[in-house]
């Protein structure tokens, strides 16, 4: 078997990739450029990729091709219809940083209903060094708030979004889920439609994948809907939020806060308009962090190999 891994350098270096248990040969390359992925996957059986892209003109061109692993939960870099007409296996690696990830949309709720940005500037510009008294405000941001007793909507009803709401039934916090598929609840927890989620939420947290339907499922429409008091937490996938929208919506005061762990372009470049709005205190950014704690990532690294092994063995792959 020949394996590439087209993207290495994604996984933290401090992870070992446990050898795998048959007759392979294996190649690794710290990232893989658009124009070099063809070349590398040339009589490749295996890929393996965390970001690098395999869509049908890299399938077309690389026919040797008889699984795909993909070092991560979300498998939007990979054309999952061409692969399942060709007979291609892709495998993710699904549960393996949920914590990890609900924990991160938790800092990232708790960083702006605290107003952490705003204060911290304020303190590194010694302004609260220059008051009058113990405690120091800030009048021009949002007043700071509470999570006890708030609406959380979870739009997924998957790994993330129920640990998500553990998290948050420990903080005494209300929660809803959006399910498209017509769910009516997970647990004693209720389902309601995604306008509703939207209308009725304190925070609204984003744990669904990236695929065709959810491409700007969260855009200038959605977010009208979205009470201005609100804020919008994003973990999942760039795409799924019009990041000009969103952007717009912050700018006017139709939405109190974002956090986004993820964005539609990344890395970002420094003069998209996301980056030029980097001083906003209500919008915060993690650079696609969530995941990557060392025990996440060798979790990560032990499942693919072994869903690997699986394969190789003729078995079903299980998580
Ligand atoms: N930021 C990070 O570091 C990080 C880490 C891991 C995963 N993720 C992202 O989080 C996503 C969710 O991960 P998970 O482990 O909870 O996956 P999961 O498969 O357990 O759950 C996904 C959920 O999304 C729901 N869903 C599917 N299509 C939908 C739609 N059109 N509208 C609303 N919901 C829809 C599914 O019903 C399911 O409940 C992944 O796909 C990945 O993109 C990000
Ligand atoms: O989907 C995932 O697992 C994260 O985005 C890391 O790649």
């Amino acid at each position: 078997m020949n394996i590439v891994f087209l993207d290495r350098a994604t996984i933290g270096p401090s992870v070992q990739f446990p050898k795998p248990a048959f007759n392979h040969k294996w190649a690794e390359y710290p990232q893989t450029t658009r124009e070099q992925t063809i070349a590398r996957l040339q009589g490749a059986d295996v890929a393996i990729t965390n970001k690098v892209i395999i869509d049908k003109a890299v399938l077309d061109a690389c026919p040797t091709l008889q699984y795909i692993a993909v070092a991560a939960t979300g498998m939007n870099v990979v054309d999952l219809n061409t692969c399942a007409e060709r007979g291609i296996t892709v495998a993710n690696v699904s549960d393996y940083a949920t914590q990890d990830v609900a924990e991160h949309a938790f800092m990232l709720m708790l960083a702006l209903t605290k107003q952490v940005k705003a204060y911290s500037a304020a303190l590194a510009q010694g302004q609260w060094q220059a008051s009058k008294q113990f405690c120091f405000f800030l009048d021009d941001q949002p007043p700071i708030s509470t999570l006890r007793g708030k609406v959380l909507g979870l739009i997924g009803t998957g790994n993330i979004a129920q640990a998500t709401a553990k998290i948050a039934k420990a903080f005494a916090m209300e929660v809803i889920y959006y399910s498209p598929s017509g769910r009516t609840a997970v647990g004693n927890v209720n389902c309601v439609s995604l306008n509703e989620l939207l209308a009725i939420s304190d925070i609204i947290s984003i744990h669904c994948p990236l695929t065709e339907h959810t491409q700007t499922l969260i855009g200038k429409k959605q977010l009208a809907l979205i009470k201005p008091s609100a804020l919008l937490i994003n973990t999942a996938r760039g795409p799924i939020v019009d990041i000009n929208a969103l952007l717009n919506a912050l700018h006017n005061n139709k939405l109190a806060g974002a956090g986004l762990d993820v964005l539609p372009e990344e890395p970002p470049t420094q003069s998209s308009a996301i980056m030029q709005a980097l001083d906003n205190p209500r919008l915060i950014i993690t650079p696609h962090t969530a995941w990557a704690s060392h025990n996440a990532m060798q979790n990560l690294a032990n499942q693919l190999i072994k869903k690997l092994e699986a394969f190789v063995a003729g078995q079903p792959a299980s998580d």
